[in-house]
């Protein structure tokens, strides 16, 4: 990609998104403002999930430090979807029986929004199968998610400002897609378009980013430039990993990344991937099988 700002074929604008919601703790909720006082951008306590008697999620307790990097893995049914689903709200006290805490910061009860205001307070979801729009360019799909509170068609529409424009540039480079930021993503392979994906979450500027299997029906070097990707932004935003690749997830954890494998509904073992590994009762749920 040609990197000047000019080479990108879009006007300037004042577009700023109204993003700011309101949730029913009474206070504002504001991207950014999440009190990490305590270190930890993500407290789960006791939480327990029903669906019509039964429990899917019995009793989970997890937390995950600011900028940490996590790994949860697990057998089929052990949960994982489940607590994605409740993290952004998607399973919550209105469609099924929850008890426990799920707080964002120290001050953000996850338990009381809705999906739309934990998406706004910066809680970014990217399912298994990618979802960019096909017939737009790399940039358009870019720039879309960066407006993605307002209809595609008003925000393909409205002037790009410079600010944008870098955002877009960095992120096209993060996500390895320099070159290809002027063909239609539906052009790009499997790996190139979950990266896509990774990158229209990027644009958001997510505080927490929530992956349920990137890893799935890639190639091994496509699995490795995720891995190098995802490593490239510990530190810049918080990432939680549900994964079964396990050398995509040795990858990711290295030699002292905390994995967490979950069974029946609740936190079977943790610690660094040796240590699970090696965890007799992980081998029998789940490794050894
Ligand atoms: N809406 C629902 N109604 C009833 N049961 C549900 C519902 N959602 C999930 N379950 C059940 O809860 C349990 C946990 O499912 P969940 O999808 O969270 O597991 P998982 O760890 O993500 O599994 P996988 O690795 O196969 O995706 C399963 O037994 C599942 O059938």
């Amino acid at each position: 990609m040609q990197t000047s700002s000019s080479t990108i074929p879009i006007e300037t604008t004042d577009f700023q998104p109204e993003w700011e919601s309101k949730g029913n703790s009474g206070h504002f909720l504001e991207k950014g403002k999440i009190d990490l006082s305590h270190g930890e951008i993500l407290y789960i306590e006791d939480l327990v999930v029903s669906f019509d008697g039964f429990k899917a999620i019995k009793g989970l307790t997890l937390d995950i430090l600011s900028g940490e990097l996590r790994c949860i893995i697990g057998p089929n049914g052990a949960g994982k979807t489940t607590m994605m689903d409740v993290i952004t709200g998607k399973t919550g006290p209105r469609n099924a029986q929850v008890s426990g805490r799920v707080f964002l910061g120290q001050t953000i009860d996850l338990l009381k929004l809705k999906e739309p205001q934990i998406a706004q307070i910066g809680i970014g979801r990217k399912f298994q199968k990618p979802t960019v729009f096909e017939n737009l360019k790399v940039w358009e799909n870019l720039e879309l998610a960066r407006k993605s509170n307002k209809s595609w068609r008003v925000a393909l529409t409205a002037k790009v400002n410079q600010d944008a424009i870098e955002d877009m540039e960095k992120t096209l480079l993060q996500i390895g897609l320099e070159k290809e930021a002027y063909i239609p993503a539906g052009e790009l392979s499997h790996g190139q378009k979950q990266r896509l994906e990774i990158g229209m979450l990027l644009m958001q500027k997510p505080e927490l980013l929530l992956l349920d299997e990137p890893a799935a029906g890639m190639t091994d070097e496509e699995t490795m430039q995720l891995a190098d990707l995802l490593n490239q932004l510990r530190g810049t935003c918080s990432i939680v990993v549900v994964e079964h690749d396990m050398e995509f997830v040795s990858a990711l954890s290295g030699e002292t990344g905390i994995v967490t494998v979950l069974a029946e509904g609740a936190v079977l073992a943790q610690g660094t991937m040796e240590h699970v590994k090696n965890d007799p009762a992980v081998i029998e749920s789940y490794l050894g099988r």
